[in-house]
């Protein structure tokens, strides 16, 4: 079974804009880029997938992240996520794919060994979700191609994904994994991240490390 992973990506200008009140526009940049960085490095990781592919509107993506096995597949503005997925998708099935796992870019918490586990307990032929930290939202999904569910990433997702494959009789089965769970929305949540990294539970070496420079910085600067 050939299983590429899709790895949405907003548009830098525009992404995490709920940091705000935490974090201003460049290290907001630099925290899409690193978590970003720390995603596709895990994924090269997992054996059973055979292409990585960044899905995104950001015309910098493909030069701001090199990763060997890494495609860049461009879509349009203003689309929006689920359409930019659905058509990453298509193109995915065109070029041979039989399963997609789709996962988002802010996971910093992310290794190849939770992917590994996600892709291995979950049938080939099963839609499997895995379950944000709030629960009503999705952070990834593996599924057979063609999608026999519709895409609906956004507000309250999980419960959506399952309403439609209740209606359309199809089998979700949904992950519990912190790793796949805890993404970085909030300005609470980056506050957790800077107090994990100080407690010693690093998140994946690019997060890491820009979260070092920061505090480096701001020593710096205080003294
Ligand atoms: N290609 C693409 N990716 C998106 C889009 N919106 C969100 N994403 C990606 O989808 C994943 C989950 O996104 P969110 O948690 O909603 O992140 P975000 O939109 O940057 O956050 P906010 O701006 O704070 O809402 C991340 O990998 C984002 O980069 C979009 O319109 N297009
Ligand atoms: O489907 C989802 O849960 C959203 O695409 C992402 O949700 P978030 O904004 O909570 O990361």
């Amino acid at each position: 079974m050939s299983t590429w992973a899709l790895v949405p990506l907003k548009n830098l200008a525009q992404a995490k804009a709920r940091l705000a009140p935490r974090a201003n526009a460049a290290l907001r940049r630099a925290l899409v880029l690193a978590m970003a960085d720390d995603v596709l490095a895990a994924l090269t990781g997992v054996d059973c997938i055979e292409r990585v592919v960044l899905v995104s509107n950001e015309p910098e993506a493909g030069r701001l992240l090199h990763e060997q096995r890494l495609d860049v597949f461009y879509t349009s503005d203003h689309e929006g996520l689920n359409s930019e997925l659905e058509e990453a998708t298509a193109y995915a099935a065109a070029q041979g794919a039989d399963r997609v796992l789709i996962i988002h870019a802010d996971l910093p918490w992310l290794t190849a060994e939770s992917l590994d586990a996600f892709v291995s307990q979950c049938p080939e032929e099963t839609v499997c979700v895995a379950r944000d930290k709030i629960g009503t939202g999705t952070n990834a999904v593996l599924s057979p191609l063609p999608l026999p569910v519709p895409l609906v990433f956004g507000q309250e997702s999980l419960p959506a994904f399952q309403a439609n494959g209740r209606k359309l009789g199809v089998d979700i089965q949904v992950t519990d994994d912190p790793a796949l769970a805890e993404d970085i929305d909030h300005p609470d949540d980056f506050t957790k991240l800077v107090s994990e990294q100080e407690a010693g539970r690093s998140p994946g070496p690019a997060t890491a490390q820009l979260l070092q420079d920061l505090e480096n910085y701001r020593a710096e600067r205080a003294g």
